[in-house]
């Protein structure tokens, strides 16, 4: 794209993708604490790279005659992040929106100076699903187009991905929902037919059935 280089978008590239993964590491320290497993952090840290992707979503041609929400298209169809956790900064176009549960969405409208943060199936296998990676997808309305930047860390193909012995559930047998994976693996499963069709990828591949429920 830029046969000469261009200097400046890179450094500018760089250092935000620098401030951003400062923060990823806060946000990750600050959620092992809370699970009182922090003592992982350092070796969950070494094991991730980060990848920054910067998206435009135009705004969708105007269409007379419909409601408001009639009027929006998708951008980015439904789907839950593979990785660890995904940092992301907007401009002040909304679009991104989350299932709630009961098969609704909601926009999500961070304030100005926030960033929003998703966490993925990676996060919710290592947390025994004490970390929950949402279903979200992006609607693009026809007024403004959206921007956004995002920093994904990500876990190494040959990361295993296998929840520490303190967040095993006692209450409950058995007491882990995932059984430990390679992370690459994971990710291979997900661009196969199987992986493709599965309502929820991360059950589908390693979740372990809950045996009170089989009963
Ligand atoms: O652009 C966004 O706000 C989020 C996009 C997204 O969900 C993704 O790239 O995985
Ligand atoms: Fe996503």
């Amino acid at each position: 794209m830029w046969p000469g280089g261009n200097p400046a978008f890179s450094e500018t590239v760089c250092s935000f993708s620098k401030q951003v993964a400062e923060l990823d590491e806060i946000i990750r320290k600050m959620i092992l604490e809370t699970l009182g497993v922090e003592k992982y952090h350092k070796n969950l840290m070494e094991s991730h790279r980060f990848l920054l992707r910067v998206s435009e979503y135009a705004a969708a041609p105007p269409k007379q005659q419909q409601a408001s929400e009639e009027r929006q298209q998708l951008g980015l169809v439904p789907h839950r992040d593979k990785n660890t956790l995904a940092i992301v900064c907007q401009n002040q176009v909304d679009g991104l929106e989350m299932e709630t549960g009961d098969g609704g969405w909601v926009v999500v409208t961070p304030s100005p100076a926030s960033f929003i943060v998703i966490a993925g199936d990676a996060f919710r296998a290592w947390s025994n699903g004490r970390v929950y990676s949402p279903l979200h997808r992006i609607m693009v309305g026809e007024e403004a187009t959206r921007y956004s930047a995002i920093l994904f860390s990500i876990p190494e193909d040959d990361m295993e991905i296998r929840a520490p012995p303190e967040l095993a559930d006692d209450h409950h047998s058995p007491g882990f929902k995932f059984k430990p994976f390679d992370y690459g693996s994971y990710v291979r499963f997900c661009v196969t037919e199987e992986g493709m069709n599965a309502s929820c990828q991360l059950d589908a591949f390693c979740g372990v059935a809950n045996q009170q429920q089989q009963v």
